[in-house]
């Protein structure tokens, strides 16, 4: 299995969230505060997405990643093989999104004389508070919806990507860096418009724990939600997750191609 992929995604991964960090800084209320937790969890995962992505391909078209601007895989495949580094990517996920949606929702204020500290003193203490007081399944809360926004939102990622690429590229030839930039950008943003809708619910799961409200499932959340909030509430963030997505994901992809290229 190519490993190259890996170290590729994990690297532009790292540095897409270096470019991503003040957004997330002002999403997260300045909770979420610190390189090292998002280095350990989001590069980790940008790495499985990209190494999944690219051996699946592999299975899927017998081409290695040199080889697919002369023999471009179908769209079918690219769909697939997104859709796969999603599902993966999920999972690995969930822990480290679980944490950061609990930081991100404390509201505790925070260093005020007087003021009760907050509940969770960083990443370490939230990932022990909750595998002590509910289990180690208790750190995959909102894994499922975390998988459903992940797996078909991932297969529209690369599609994008790739049909932007192939438009501004002709045949055979590597789409240059401005391309890349523009495709990379675009692949994030779509990505992030259609996962919007299922990024609220997930979050919303993930509180459950947390808050008053129990949720029966999925369904219950998304219903319940539209009831109480309108049907708006779908795309709550959305203004932020694609003011952040374009040039996170631009770097991403230009990265992770200047990397496999200059290795071979
Ligand atoms: C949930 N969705 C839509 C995505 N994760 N999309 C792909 C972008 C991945 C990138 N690391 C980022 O954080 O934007």
């Amino acid at each position: 299995m190519p490993v190259e992929e890996f170290v590729a995604g994990w690297i532009s991964g790292a540095l897409g969230l270096v470019l991503g960090h003040p957004f997330d800084t002002v999403k997260l209320l300045g909770f979420f505060k610190g390189m090292s937790f998002p280095i350990a969890s989001i590069a980790v995962v940008n790495s499985v997405l990209f190494g999944v992505y690219s051996n699946a391909l592999l299975a899927l078209t017998a081409t290695s990643h040199q080889e697919r601007r002369a023999q471009p895989p179908s769209y079918t495949h690219v769909f697939i093989a997104g859709c796969t580094g999603g599902f993966l990517q999920a999972y690995c996920l969930a822990p480290f999104d679980l944490i950061k949606v609990r930081l991100q929702n404390q509201t505790e204020p925070r260093a005020k004389l007087g003021s009760p500290p907050p509940r969770y003193r960083g990443p370490v203490h939230c990932a022990a508070s909750i595998f002590q007081a509910e289990g180690p399944r208790g750190l995959f809360r909102g894994a499922w919806a975390l998988t459903l926004r992940d797996t078909p939102t991932m297969g529209i990622y690369f599609v994008t990507y790739e049909w932007l690429c192939r438009q501004s590229t002709p045949d055979g030839q590597n789409p240059s860096s401005a391309t890349v930039l523009v495709a990379g950008g675009f692949a994030g943003l779509t990505s992030w418009v259609t996962a919007t809708p299922l990024d609220v619910i997930k979050s919303r799961m993930q509180m459950a724990g947390l808050k008053q409200r129990v949720y029966r499932g999925l369904l219950d959340c998304m219903v319940s939600s539209a009831r109480q909030e309108g049907l708006g509430v779908f795309f709550r963030g959305l203004t932020i997750n694609s003011a952040r997505a374009f040039p996170v994901n631009a770097v991403t992809f230009l990265s992770y191609e200047y990397l496999l290229h200059s290795w071979g």
